[in-house]
């Protein structure tokens, strides 16, 4: 299929607008997550704040332009504070963004996205076995955070939970798939490697909230984008690392060093719809 060159002016309209604008994404995030997270939103010019206590959010979340939830290390006073600020954005019409990470784990984590979607995410990005559970409301054989299944074999499960839930379904993996439960974009951006840095999933949804947070109105785009410039930090990166650890330090200097050529040149999104 073909890369369409209009894809990566677009992708580095928005990374330049949130570099100059640095929106302030609250994350809602797993303890595992948060260091990775915050510098991943830092090197893509964002500003990140990891508050998740419940007395906090109605002073905090109106000031926020975008929302992050993660479930990962979920517990249920968290989760009170995910419904929360959840409900509380959607109220103001401000963007969030929900990662379902190992949503099969457990009852109780299957229950508490569900409900999480019921307050209006504008995207949902998570792994295919997440997705492909999420999409079903039944629990997969995949327990934990990693996927055991390939992201183009759940582009039909994340059009139906698009079209159920009104968010833009975001599966990431070799080919990140894009969905609106209508239209469908592949991102071809990326590195295997990925795979083998804990949180690099949760690092590039709290990315999504960043690129939804300077165009909400274009959320199908910004994700897109989000996913393809991350995974293109990932390749920089790659040519420089010798392995997970130093590739994750090389992700983050990538993502900070981006430029107009790299992102027209090598952006690479096709349309699978
Ligand atoms: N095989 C692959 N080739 C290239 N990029 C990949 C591959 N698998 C995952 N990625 C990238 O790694 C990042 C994390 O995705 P993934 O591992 O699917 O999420 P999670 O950590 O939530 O399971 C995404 O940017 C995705 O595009
Ligand atoms: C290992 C782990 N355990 C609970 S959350 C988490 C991090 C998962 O991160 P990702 O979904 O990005 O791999
Ligand atoms: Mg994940």
């Amino acid at each position: 299929m073909e890369r369409e060159t209009g894809r990566g002016q677009k992708a580095w309209k928005l990374l330049t607008e949130l570099r100059e604008r640095s929106p302030l994404i609250q994350c809602i995030t797993n303890f595992v997550s948060m260091d990775l997270m915050a510098n991943t939103l830092l090197a893509a010019g964002a500003s990140p704040a990891m508050l998740h206590s419940l007395q906090e959010i109605p002073d905090f979340t109106p000031h926020a332009h975008a929302l992050c939830i993660n479930v990962g290390t979920l517990s249920p006073d968290w989760l009170s504070s995910m419904k929360s600020a959840a409900s509380l954005a959607t109220q103001l019409g401000k963007p969030w963004v929900l990662d379902p990470v190992a949503v099969s784990a457990s009852d109780f984590r299957m229950k508490a996205c569900l409900e999480l979607i019921e307050l209006k995410p504008t995207v949902i990005r998570g792994n295919a076995s997440e997705i492909l559970a999420l999409s079903n409301a039944s629990m997969g054989p995949d327990k934990g955070v990693d996927s055991s299944h390939r992201s183009v074999d759940a582009v039909e499960a994340a059009k139906s939970l698009a079209q159920a839930s009104s968010a833009i379904v975001a599966v990431s993996g070799a080919v990140d798939i894009i969905t609106d439960g209508q239209q469908v974009v592949g991102v071809n951006n990326g590195v295997a490697m990925l795979q083998q840095i804990t949180a690099t999933g949760c690092a590039v949804t709290a990315l999504i909230a960043a690129f939804v947070a300077v165009d909400s109105l274009h959320a199908f785009e910004a994700t897109a984008s989000a996913l393809s410039i991350f995974g293109l930090a990932g390749e920089i990166g790659m040519d420089m690392a010798r392995g997970p650890a130093s590739l994750r330090m090389h992700l983050i200097d990538s993502l900070y060093g981006l430029d107009q050529a790299t992102v027209f040149s090598r952006v690479n999104i096709t349309n699978m719809s």
